[in-house]
């Protein structure tokens, strides 16, 4: 029992004596003092023990005055330690009350002896109950450390079951899987018992059928075994038969092998006599050999010298060769100075000079047929009329050059340039360019594209060339240079230069002034350089009059004349040169009908025509020596009458539309050409004034260009 059971115990049973005593004490009292109290009620409260009981049982209306030997026996008696400790401290109270009550306050001697022992023995109770509490405290601790203890051994047992758990229930997982896996096996492994037997039945029925094949094979083995040695039998005895044959076979041999071998020495004996013979004969050619190389080493000797001499003769041959050579060039150069000089006798004759230029058909035309069937190096061509058969399709023409589709504006100029070169000696020069509507006459004078100089014409050309020569020859010669533009239009005349845009008629000079101007109302612009001369020339075209017909859109219905003045004084003698240079576009010179024109449009073509005509009977008068030249028929012809008639280089571009349907034009524009190219306008000469400078025409002064007078 632990010590806190005891204490209860003797607190409620084992001291249950002492408390019935006082209790016994405790009732009498009340009863003495109230005398209405049942027992019933005071046992109900305690039970007291037999002995106290009777010591302390007090009847009612005794005197309450415990007896001497009432409370000794009470001492004596162990009866306070087995009363509860409540139960003491109520004896204790009701001794006090008791006492105070009767004694008036004071306590008798027994009493306070008793309440001594009673305040001891709780004294000793309350320590022996502390040392106990003490004990048993110590005694929980300890316990509850074992506890503790143990449940932490309990709660780590815990743990670790917790995981041996898990490992242990993952292995009876991977058991249950294997187990799985064994039953499946298992499974498997029946299926194939049973596949086994069953091919086990199948092999041993093979086993079967096999042994009695091989019974069968065993049984015709032998019985082909027996045959076999039947046959060996026979065989041996042929075989025996055979050898004996071979034998015999074989002695013949041998006598025949000797007989061979006697043969064969004989042989032997004659091949060496033979060997012996041919031994001589190959000794005797060696020696012939000999003889032929010494033959042949002299034929080489004789030949070498035989080179010798012919490489000698070759060396003569070739100089002699190279002098014929050197002829042959000089005769190329003779050739070419003869060239040269006959340009120069035409430059004296005065002829005017043509050049044929055939456009390329334009982009949209290529598929056309073209008209011009050939042409030739020296100025030949042949034209010919596709449409027409017999003689009258081909016609063959000749002038000074001809250009063809592919000529660039270089190719042209270049045959130009001494041309244009000769105005800064003095001379008057007039190129114009001929031809129908569309035939390229403004490409050639002036370029399809005046900003791209590759596509520049002869304007811009011969001027860019006037000024680097002059340029070239500043030192010595001053030169000046002036421009003017006209148009004629409608037979009038009109300044293409002019600020002045009321555009007056101008009026044309027969007689040749000082100055070598035939338009001298024209505005003159002195130009200093190419870009002064591009700029005037862009004002000119714009001003020029253009309209649209049918034959060419951009139609010039009118002649430009671009006139280009140089005077040029020599530095040293003062002399000075005065050269014009004329650049003539003339409008087309097409049919009227062609041109399908009406109205203004027609009187234009009608002009047109009258100017062109007029131009072609000045230079048919020209070609017959005429002394009648009819040059006032037409403002074109009087403007260029001192280029046409008197002492100037005349250049004519007569331009070529290689179109069928222009066949006609063609051969009528070539007509043209060609008497324009038989006319000798006579010597050309220089425009001199001055010191030292012969009069022209034999009287001196200023050349006599034109008079005034038509010839
Ligand atoms: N040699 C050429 N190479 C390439 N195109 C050319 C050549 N000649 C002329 N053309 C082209 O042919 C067309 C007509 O040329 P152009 O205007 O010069 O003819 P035209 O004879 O001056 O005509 P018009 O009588 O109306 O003045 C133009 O488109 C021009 O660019």
């Amino acid at each position: 029992m632990n010590p806190h059971s005891e204490v209860h115990a003797r607190e409620n049973g084992e001291s249950n004596g002492l408390n019935e005593v006082l209790n016994g004490y405790v009732s009498e009292r009340t009863k003495s003092f109230e005398g209405s109290v049942e027992e019933s009620s005071a046992a109900s409260i305690h039970r007291v023990g037999d002995k106290i009981n009777d010591i302390f049982h007090l009847k009612q209306g005794y005197c309450v005055d415990l007896p001497a030997i009432r409370i000794s026996e009470l001492m004596k008696l162990n009866s306070l330690e087995n009363a509860s400790t409540q139960s003491l401290f109520s004896i204790m109270n009701k001794i006090l009350d008791e006492s105070i009550e009767q004694k008036n306050g004071d306590l008798s001697h027994r009493v306070a002896s008793l309440m001594k022992k009673v305040v001891q023995e709780i004294e000793r109770r309350t320590s022996a109950q502390a040392k106990n509490f003490k004990n048993q405290n110590n005694l929980y601790k300890v316990r509850e450390g074992k506890y503790q203890s143990r449940l932490r051994v309990f709660e780590t047992l815990a743990t670790g079951t917790t995981e041996e758990n898990e490992l242990v229930m993952n292995q009876l997982q991977q058991i249950k899987i294997e187990k799985a896996k064994i039953e499946e096996k298992k499974k498997l492994e029946e299926q194939d018992a049973v596949r086994l037997m069953k091919e086990k039945d199948q092999n041993d029925a093979q086993i079967l059928a096999l042994k009695q094949e091989l019974e069968l094979a065993k049984q015709r083995y032998e019985k082909h075994c027996s045959q076999l040695e039947t046959q060996a039998k026979e065989t041996k005895v042929e075989l025996d038969k055979k050898l004996m044959d071979l034998e015999c076979l074989l002695t013949d041999s041998r006598k025949k092998v000797k007989e061979l071998e006697a043969f064969s020495e004989s042989r032997s004996l004659r091949w060496k006599n033979k060997e012996l013979s041919y031994k001589s004969f190959m000794d005797f050619q060696f020696g012939s050999l000999q003889g032929l190389r010494m033959a042949s080493e002299s034929i080489k000797q004789e030949v070498l010298e035989k080179q010798r001499i012919y490489s000698e003769e070759f060396n003569h041959l070739g100089v002699k060769l190279k002098g014929l050579v050197d002829a042959a060039e000089n005769y190329h150069m003779v050739l070419a100075e003869n060239r040269k000089l006959y340009n120069e006798v035409q430059d004296l004759k005065g002829n005017i000079r043509v050049y044929c230029r055939i456009r390329p058909f334009l982009p949209g035309q290529s598929e056309k047929q073209t008209t011009i069937e050939y042409m030739g190096e020296n100025g030949e061509f042949v034209v010919a009329n596709p449409l027409k058969q017999g003689k009258e399709s081909h016609r063959l023409f000749k002038f000074n050059k001809v250009f063809g589709p592919a000529a660039t504006q270089e190719e042209v100029f270049l045959d130009t340039q001494p041309l244009i070169r000769s105005v800064l000696d003095g001379y008057n020069v007039c190129i114009f360019a001929y031809g129908q509507t569309g035939s390229g006459k403004t490409y050639t004078m002036t370029g399809p594209n005046v900003s791209s100089r590759e596509d520049w014409g002869v304007n811009y050309r011969a001027l860019n060339d006037l000024f680097h020569i002059s340029q070239s020859r500043k030192s010595s010669i001053k030169y000046e240079v002036g421009v003017q533009m006209v148009e004629i239009y409608n037979e009038q005349v009109r300044d293409l230069l002019s600020s002045d845009s009321s555009q007056k008629r101008l009026g044309i000079w027969n007689t040749a002034q000082p100055n070598g101007l035939v338009v001298p109302d024209a505005s003159m612009h002195p130009v200093k350089s190419t870009a002064d001369v591009l700029e005037l020339m862009n004002i000119g075209l714009m001003n020029r009059a253009v309209g649209a017909t049918a034959l060419n859109e951009r139609s010039s219905r009118s002649h430009s004349v671009l006139t280009v003045h140089v005077r040029g004084m020599d530095l040293e003698t003062d002399a000075v040169l005065r050269g014009s240079l004329h650049l003539v576009d003339l409008a087309g010179s097409e049919r009227v009908d062609r041109s399908e024109a009406t109205g203004d449009r027609l009187r234009e073509a009608q002009h047109i025509n009258k100017s062109l005509s007029a131009l072609g009977d000045v230079i048919f008068a020209l070609a017959q020596k005429s002394p009648y030249v009819p040059y006032r028929n037409s403002k074109l012809t009087q403007v260029l009458q001192s280029s046409l008639g008197g002492q100037a280089k005349t250049l004519m571009f007569v331009q070529l539309n290689p179109d069928v349907d222009s066949y006609s034009e063609t051969v009528s524009t070539l007509k043209f050409a060609e008497r324009v190219s038989g006319v000798e306008l006579g010597a050309a000469r220089s425009n001199k004034e001055g010191k030292g400078c012969q009069r022209i025409d034999g009287t001196g002064g200023i050349p006599k260009r034109c008079n005034g007078k038509e010839r």
